[in-house]
């Protein structure tokens, strides 16, 4: 069965189930809402649904019901690679179904098909001043990209309807995740290696052929699969997913909708994290010890000055996540294997005994544990990318797989506009009595 009669045949069951819920269980009350919950970045409030893969605070994330070990040994691999095909990982999130080798090398041609970069998209990005931020190229370079879109020549075209609008969102989906490695590696060889540019190969899979445009010798087509798995997907509400999802939720397409969630994932307490991380340890050994190996006291000091001066210790906390993060500990795990003798990887290693203990004794931290980005930058430095900016497109390409799958199934689902209520101050006050409390003190 193809991809797409395999997903129309869920999307058939799965619209029984939703339409189910709406018409005979609309009022179960799922959530109450607090101020501190409307006023703190609505954390907490379970007002989204999804089911390409859901975040445990304690455990962290499955991907369609599966933990990160159980997809890295249940996806196929090719013969002697150490992490599966980023296509499986695709197909796993679109349909929920462990992909067999033959569904994987569909989809991979598939992709194959659809991966060239339109001319026009690159010569706007070299038209752009060279010191544009990478993410600024990559969310341009996607919208600038809208023009492809086949749902917005259906829509244009009169065609919507809610019962096949996820066909032509689907055709775009495999499109732009086609086009993203490469759009990523263009930006790459361009900006940091003088627009020598490596063409993509034919025979490559997804992982292999980005580390082949990067043009980054072995195990970095391993890393490229590993990264873009692991950072597939974090539930709907984090910043990117959720912006995807909200503009989608316009009917806006999916090239509208995944450039605007690079926006998002281009701040510094979400995906830029990771640029801020390697940043960071720089500045350390530059600065604080002579650039080799800080002590313990001195990572302990830089950390202490880092608070003090007001800024967050990037690669640490999060919103939902209670426990260190799953995939922080398959890329540490990775980097033991590998970087063993990596001084920047001590760096990283000395921070996960140094840092909780202090974000702990601040008692306002709600996680002091390390969250991806803490671990990411550092194998992508070892294998040569030493332009820790670009490290948030990397993730900008893996993120894609589980956003898309989202936009897929929103539209396979006809998803609503979203439109949550905004209230005022006044509201909030007079709600918690205040006004009644002065009132009754006068
Ligand atoms: C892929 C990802 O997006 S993972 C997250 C990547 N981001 C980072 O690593 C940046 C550093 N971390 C942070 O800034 C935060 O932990 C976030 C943004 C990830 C989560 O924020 P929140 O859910 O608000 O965290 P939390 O409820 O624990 O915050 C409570 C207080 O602790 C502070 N805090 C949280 N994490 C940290 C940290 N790493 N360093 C210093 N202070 C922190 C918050 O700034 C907040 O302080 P305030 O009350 O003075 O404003
Ligand atoms: O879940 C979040 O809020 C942030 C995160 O880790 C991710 O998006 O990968």
């Amino acid at each position: 069965m193809s991809l797409k009669e395999k997903l129309a045949e869920k999307i058939e069951q799965q619209r029984l189930r939703t339409a189910k819920l709406l018409k005979e269980y609309g009022d179960v009350k799922v959530d109450e809402v607090t101020i501190s919950q409307v006023v703190g970045g609505m954390r907490g409030i379970k007002s989204m649904v999804t089911d390409i893969s859901y975040l445990d605070p304690e455990e962290g994330i499955r991907f369609r019901g599966y933990t990160i070990p159980e997809v890295l040994e249940k996806l196929p691999k090719m013969p002697g690679a150490e992490m599966p095909y980023v296509e499986g990982q695709f197909y796993l999130l679109l349909t929920g179904e462990i992909p067999t080798e033959e569904d994987v090398q569909e989809l991979a041609e598939e992709l194959k098909k659809r991966k060239a970069l339109p001319e026009y998209v690159k010569d706007m990005l070299r038209a752009m001043p060279r010191d544009t931020h990478p993410m600024t190229l990559f969310a341009a370079g996607i919208v600038a990209m809208q023009r492809e879109s086949k749902f917005a020549e259906y829509y244009e075209a009169g065609h919507f309807n809610k019962n096949t609008a996820w066909e032509p969102t689907l055709e775009d989906a495999l499109d732009l995740m086609a086009k993203l490695p490469v759009l990523g590696a263009y930006i790459y060889r361009m900006k940091y290696r003088g627009d020598t540019f490596i063409p993509s190969n034919p025979d490559l899979d997804l992982g292999g052929d980005f580390a082949n445009m990067m043009g980054i010798p072995k195990p970095y087509d391993d890393v490229a699969r590993m990264y873009f798995i692991l950072h597939a997907d974090h539930e709907s509400g984090n910043v990117s997913a959720h912006t995807a999802h909200l503009v989608a939720s316009a009917l806006s397409d999916v090239y509208y909708s995944y450039s605007a969630a690079m926006g998002g994932l281009a701040g510094p307490l979400h995906g830029l994290a990771n640029q801020e991380v390697l940043k960071w340890i720089q500045e350390l050994m530059k600065n604080k010890s002579g650039g080799k190996v800080p002590t313990k006291d001195e990572l302990k000091k830089f950390v202490e000055e880092t608070l003090a001066s007001g800024q967050v210790i990037p690669g640490y906390g999060h919103a939902v996540l209670r426990k260190t993060d799953p995939r922080y500990m398959a890329q540490r795990e990775f980097a033991l294997n590998h970087l063993k003798d990596d001084p920047i990887f001590a760096v990283v290693s000395m921070l996960f005994e140094v840092v909780p203990p202090i974000l702990s004794s601040l008692g306002k931290v709600k996680n002091p544990w390390p969250n991806v980005d803490a671990q990411s930058g550092v194998i992508q430095w070892h294998y040569g990318v030493v332009e820790y900016d670009f490290y948030t497109v990397l993730f900008g390409i893996g993120r894609a797989l589980g956003v898309l799958a989202n936009l897929v199934w929103d539209r396979a689902l006809g998803y609503a506009i979203e439109r949550p209520k905004s209230v005022t101050t006044d509201m909030l006050e007079e709600w918690a009595g205040i006004h009644k409390q002065v009132e009754t003190v006068r």
